[in-house]
């Protein structure tokens, strides 16, 4: 039933994902900014924001939570660490792990291998979709990547990222398939999602086709499942109970965004805005990992 409605929730995303391409002709950057924006910072955040009820819940014993809670803090710390002694390479550190987490969420239902071949083809399936994202706006993430690290990430070095990640996807879906361990993958249906998101990307801005896929590829689906996991079912009520939970935390965040943006110099919230993202998204994967197990 659940990967039922799962299957029904992409069909209707497809529709969804025409309309927001229809939008990225019509509009210009502001407005695709703007709705991109919009979204992000609500259904993208809020989708973060219920982690730590989650790991609460998985841990019911309170000495385990605290166990996992300063993991949550170890990762972290981690992710600054990283920033602070190499940007370039957290940039890139942060995208494979990325890559790793929208593949799970879009993925994971629909296969069943051993846990390393899962990894390879979730990781390779992310990629595919930054690839394609990053290179048809290779200079508007280049601004962004040399603002924070002095570093531009080369066209080349997209496009071979490109070519390793299709053939790998290519490769292990096969031998899963051969293997038996494909669940529910139409080829047909996956084609056609990524040649739409791959028209969206070439006609919106990058934060518009990067929202689009975060937010309604990502966040919303993934906001269901932990709806599910959290409160057992899908109705009004915990839909509600769902949102009442996150609010605290996602008006915590917003607040904090909105402080930072008034104080702080351009490149320095730049900065910050990143750290942020990367800091929240390392254990948030790692939390929705130990979820779906
Ligand atoms: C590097 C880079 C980007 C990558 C962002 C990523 C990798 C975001 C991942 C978010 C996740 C996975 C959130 C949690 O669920 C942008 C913003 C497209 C702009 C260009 C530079």
């Amino acid at each position: 039933m659940r990967s039922v409605l799962n299957v029904d929730y992409q069909d209707f995303m497809i529709i969804v994902t025409f309309f927001l391409f229809w939008i990225s002709i019509q509009f210009g950057q502001v407005i695709e900014d703007t709705i991109a924006y919009i979204f992000v910072l609500s259904l993208g955040i809020i989708h973060g924001a219920n982690d730590l009820n989650i790991l609460q819940k998985k841990q019911l014993k309170k000495n385990n939570f605290i166990k996992s809670l300063f993991l949550y803090l170890l990762l972290i710390s981690l992710c600054v660490v990283s920033f602070w002694i190499h940007p370039f390479t957290s940039v890139l550190l942060f995208i494979v792990l990325s890559a790793y987490h929208f593949g799970e969420q879009h993925l994971e239902k629909k296969i069943s291998s051993d846990q390393w071949l899962q990894t390879i083809i979730f990781i390779a399936y992310g990629l595919v979709i930054f690839t394609l994202l990053f290179y048809v706006n290779v200079s508007d993430v280049n601004s962004i990547v040399s603002n924070l690290t002095n570093h531009t990430i080369d066209i080349l070095l997209i496009e071979i990222s490109f070519v390793i990640a299709i053939s790998t996807l290519a490769t292990s879906l096969l031998y899963a398939h051969y293997k038996k361990h494909i669940l529910h993958l139409n080829y047909l249906k996956e084609f056609l999602y990524l040649f739409v998101l791959f028209l969206v990307f070439k006609t919106g801005t990058l934060i518009f086709g990067f929202a689009v896929y975060f937010v309604f590829w990502h966040s919303i689906p993934s906001i269901t499942d932990q709806i599910h996991y959290l409160f057992g079912s899908k109705n009004k009520h915990s839909i509600a109970n769902y949102f009442k939970a996150a609010f605290f935390y996602w008006l915590l965040s917003i607040s904090g965004l909105v402080v930072a943006y008034y104080f702080m110099e351009e490149q320095l919230f730049n900065a910050v805005l990143f750290l942020i993202l990367f800091a929240v998204t390392t254990p948030h994967t790692w939390v929705m990992k130990r979820m779906k197990e």
